[in-house]
């Protein structure tokens, strides 16, 4: 079947009528064996996303939001290992898949946009052969013309002209080579897109436009949609929820509006009141300390040494995810007998 790719367009393909949520993860853990211990990258990490919805994932450097796009496609590579938990997306579960059925639904199923993507085009290749070959390893019986027109109309989608297929990547600017990155990523009209900081290193007109192609892109196909990134500014005016990742766990999941007037998470609330404002300006609050080592995590909840809201309790027990009455999610033991 071919993709629907015109913008703007209603969702559908039959495909789409998917019961909600399409995309489940559940306790996820990956952990790295380093020569210098053990480094647990992803720690029981669960959410779920509806088709059309889209989730900021922020949190510090190193916090685990590569290494959670990584497993989800499971392209963790060694010493990483992907331990235990789900990731169900259009009802089948990823790691309960062969290797040639999870060859088939990357991309088709789950595509991702990694970091740097732009920069890791063939220099070599035509775009568009880059693209047919993207498709051909999927649908090797597709006709020639057929696949080209999926790539054209792929191209025309993210707002570049069809005549970029024909092109090398030297000739595109940043902000191309990224939705051609894009275009890529949907031939094949995937249930969920993961994008790995999709806008660093463009100047902030591209970022703000290579956003907007992913969200038009996003409602052509109606796929549920990861953004991992470091600007908290950018990712509101995109996304309906947002996510924290501190140390590998989850911290906070609330929607956009939530996080930004009422974070629940002492991370979170740090997070945010980092941001400059109009209100504040030239006021400044950091977060105090650093981030702690994945090898020599704080006891209890990893965060609590450079907690402001820290009780005696999170020094010596690990906080559970709860669920509070308004459906947000957070980590935290203020809110022990609230969920
Ligand atoms: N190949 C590896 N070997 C050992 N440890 C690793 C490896 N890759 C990642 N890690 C560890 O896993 C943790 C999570 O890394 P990850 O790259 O997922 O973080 P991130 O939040 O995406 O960071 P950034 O925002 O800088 O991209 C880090 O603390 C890192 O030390």
């Amino acid at each position: 079947m071919e993709a629907t790719l015109v913008r703007n367009a209603p969702a559908a393909t039959p495909r789409r009528a998917v019961a909600d949520p399409v995309l489940t993860v559940r306790n996820l853990e990956v952990t790295y064996y380093t020569d210098s211990g053990r480094a647990k990258a992803l720690d029981d990490v669960s959410f779920t996303l509806n088709a059309g919805e889209k989730l900021g994932m922020v949190g510090e450097s190193g916090s685990g939001k590569s290494t959670l796009a990584l497993a989800m496609m499971r392209m963790i590579k060694p010493p990483g290992r992907i331990e235990g938990g789900a990731v169900v997306v259009g009802g089948a579960d990823l790691m309960a898949l062969d290797a040639e059925g999870m060859r088939k639904a990357r991309l088709s199923r789950i595509a991702y946009i990694p970091q740097g993507a732009m920069n890791s085009l063939n220099p070599v290749m035509r775009i568009g052969a880059q693209m047919v070959d993207a498709v051909r390893s999927h649908l090797p019986s597709e006709p020639k013309a057929a696949v080209e027109a999926r790539c054209k109309r792929a191209l025309q989608s993210v707002d570049l002209d069809a005549g970029v297929f024909r092109m090398y990547a030297h000739e595109l600017s940043g902000g191309m080579k990224q939705r051609v990155c894009i275009a890529i990523g949907i031939l094949l009209d995937p249930y969920v897109i993961i994008a790995d900081e999709p806008t660093s290193a463009l100047d902030v007109v591209t970022q703000r436009q290579v956003m907007e192609t992913i969200d038009n892109v996003q409602k052509a196909i109606n796929a549920a949609v990861i953004l991992i990134g470091h600007d908290m500014g950018l990712m509101a005016q995109f996304v309906d929820k947002v996510a924290v990742m501190y140390a590998g766990r989850l911290v906070e999941v609330s929607t956009v509006r939530e996080m930004f007037t009422d974070p629940k998470h002492p991370y979170s609330q740090a997070l945010i009141s980092s941001l400059p404002s109009l209100d504040n300006k030239g006021v400044f609050q950091g977060i105090p300390g650093l981030a702690p080592s994945l090898l020599r995590l704080p006891s209890g909840c990893a965060f609590h040494p450079r907690c402001d809201k820290a009780m005696g309790v999170c020094s010596t027990l690990r906080p559970e995810s709860l669920t509070l009455a308004s459906g947000r999610r957070v980590t935290c033991h203020l809110y022990d007998g609230a969920a």
